[in-house]
């Protein structure tokens, strides 16, 4: 993608939700927590990557709300998708971020759809003349709505599932590839909110909860492997891939603590698409680069 597109969609972003120094363009309102994660024994037989050797593994994990609203209220619909970033720290510096939402499939397949979608939105103000530039946009992309439409508010961060929707390639040491896409799944499995129940939650129930839920006891989640088929799109995270589509179980991520001051360890952490180790590679799905690069001026514009 050329490297404008990720300008505007920044720039569409501060747009719409207004320019709020040291935060993050979108996912601005998070929580950071800290905990290990222990690989399964089939996953060294699909990656070579020091994360999936067999030892536990320390990471640190940032949960999140949508939008680049620092103060939205946790219950709101716009808070959705949620956020589940990973960075995974084995001892021989192999690092690896993922980085998953609450969605099941991403609205649009390409970065310039998603800076199409921003500047829609920018330009759909209350008073626009009706089908609004939004309304345009989904109509002329269905696929749109219909990922919207998997959007879920949680009882707590712990009582969601995540997804990667972008696919991965999980490599071997013999250089078989795999391509995959992540899911994560609460092991005390998932709790969703009705509107009305969500609605009267306090505004930060979901970030003070966290914290709250850990000083008791530890929060579990399994880290699955959607293995592809021949014929599965790995470059269009629109599309499901079917849902007989095998799991493979890679591990288990056990939250432990919080961080004592969240503030000051989201502002230097950077979850980046691409920060992967040898053995687990992207695939050819756009978004990954599309992402990268917004991520980058996020990062750059909130470090100033
Ligand atoms: C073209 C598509 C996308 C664009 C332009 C985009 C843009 C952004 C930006 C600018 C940030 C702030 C980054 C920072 O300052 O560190 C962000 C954060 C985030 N995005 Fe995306 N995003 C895209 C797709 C996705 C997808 C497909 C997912 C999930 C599967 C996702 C999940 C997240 C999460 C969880 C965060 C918070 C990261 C953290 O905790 O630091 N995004 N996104």
């Amino acid at each position: 993608q050329d490297a404008s597109t990720a300008e505007q969609t920044i720039a569409a972003m501060t747009k719409i939700f207004g320019d709020h120094p040291g935060k993050r363009s979108n996912h601005a309102k998070g929580v950071v927590v800290e905990g290990s994660f222990t690989p399964s024994a089939d996953a060294k037989t699909l990656s070579k990557a020091g994360v999936f050797s067999g030892a536990a593994v320390p990471v640190t994990v940032r949960f999140s709300d949508a939008t680049g609203l620092p103060q939205i209220p946790d219950g709101a619909p716009e808070a959705n998708p949620h956020g589940l970033s990973i960075k995974f720290k084995p001892a021989d510096g192999s690092e690896m971020d993922v980085v998953t939402n609450s969605l099941k499939t991403f609205p649009v397949a390409t970065g310039e759809e998603f800076r199409d979608l921003l500047v829609a939105i920018t330009k759909s103000g209350p008073g626009t003349a009706k089908p609004t530039p939004v309304e345009q946009f989904m109509a002329a992309h269905p696929n749109a709505p219909k990922a919207l439409a998997t959007a879920k508010t949680p009882s707590s961060f712990g009582r969601q599932v995540f997804n990667g929707v972008n696919a991965f390639i999980l490599v071997d040491a013999a250089g078989k590839r795999t391509p995959f896409r992540y899911r994560i799944v609460p092991v005390a499995g998932e709790e969703i909110l009705s509107a009305d129940d969500a609605k009267a939650k306090g505004p930060n129930y979901l970030v003070e909860e966290m914290p709250a839920r850990l000083a008791k006891a530890p929060v579990a989640f399994r880290v699955e492997a959607q293995i592809a088929q021949p014929g599965d799109s790995t470059k269009d995270a629109t599309v499901a891939w079917p849902e007989d589509r095998r799991f493979v179980d890679l591990g288990t991520l056990t939250l432990t603590k919080a961080v004592p001051d969240s503030e000051t360890a989201e502002k230097a952490l950077l979850f980046m698409p691409n920060n992967l180790p040898d053995g687990v590679e992207v695939s050819d799905d756009p978004l990954i680069d599309a992402r990268v690069q917004a991520y980058a001026i996020s990062f750059g514009r909130r470090s100033q």
